[in-house]
């Protein structure tokens, strides 16, 4: 079988496709752990449908399986297009629904997920929380020095609330994000729904305006903007290797 790795903003991926829809869980184990695998964050298998250009399963490196991923739709358009698989605008099916991307040159733009708030806000070890839902979910606090970050902190209440945890940084309306991952169980260079997650909570706070450009861990630049009450996600990705394995 033939996988392609891709960098989306340092949140990595094995993307392969197949005409056989399978329980992918413990390939990805193999094909994301980083010192006997190719290495990536998640695994996401391209199957045909009748309802879209494709349907997508996703992993995280755990075998876990997770209805969405902001940063893998950007890496899986630009190999369907690149593949022949779709027209550069195509539209792909994800457990939380029917996703649109448009691929220009190495720069992806996803339509993200209507997000819903799953609670507003509240207090936990000594932070202001947020809990959202924009496709997976996500725990969002806002601090002035992302050293504040904790492995231990975030483990808790990544358990506690079963979501991804992310504490963003605002300065002169740009959006700086650290972020704990759900499924890979430690911090990601890049999440594309936790960044998304991050800019509305900002944008309800007022501390961006509708486009904003957010910078995650990898320090890579992507914007997100709200146009119509809908999310747009978009950023550069890397095709960084093909490699047949079996
Ligand atoms: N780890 C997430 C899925 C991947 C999300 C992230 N990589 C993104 O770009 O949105 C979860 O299990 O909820």
């Amino acid at each position: 079988m033939t996988y392609t790795k891709y960098s989306a903003s340092g949140n990595d991926f094995v993307i392969f496709h197949t005409f056989v829809e399978e329980d992918f869980s413990n390939k990805a184990i193999e094909l994301c752990n980083r010192t006997e695998g190719i290495g990536a964050d998640g695994l996401v298998a391209l199957i045909p449908s009748k309802d879209a250009d494709f349907k997508w399963l996703f992993y995280n490196s755990d075998g876990s399986v997770a209805a969405m991923c902001g940063n893998a739709t950007r890496a899986v358009a630009h190999y369907a297009y690149n593949n022949g698989l779709a027209n550069s605008s195509m539209k792909f099916l994800t457990q939380a629904g029917l996703i649109e991307s448009i691929v220009e040159d190495d720069v992806v733009q996803t339509q993200m997920t209507e997000p819903k708030i799953i609670k507003d806000s509240f207090e936990q070890e000594g932070f202001t929380w947020y809990l959202i839902d924009t496709g997976v979910p996500h725990l969002v606090t806002i601090v002035d020095d992302l050293k504040a970050y904790d492995h231990d902190l975030c483990a808790k209440m990544r358990y506690e609330h079963n979501a991804n945890v992310n504490l963003v940084k605002v300065e002169d309306k740009k959006l700086y994000v650290r972020t704990y991952e759900r499924g890979v169980e430690g911090e990601t260079k890049a999440c594309g729904t936790g960044m998304v997650a991050c800019f509305l909570r900002a944008l309800d706070l007022n501390l961006v305006d509708k486009k904003a450009l957010v910078y995650p861990k990898s320090q890579e630049e992507l914007t997100i903007s709200k146009i119509d009450g809908k999310i747009y996600f978009k950023g550069a990705v890397k095709k960084v290797f093909t490699t047949t394995i079996g």
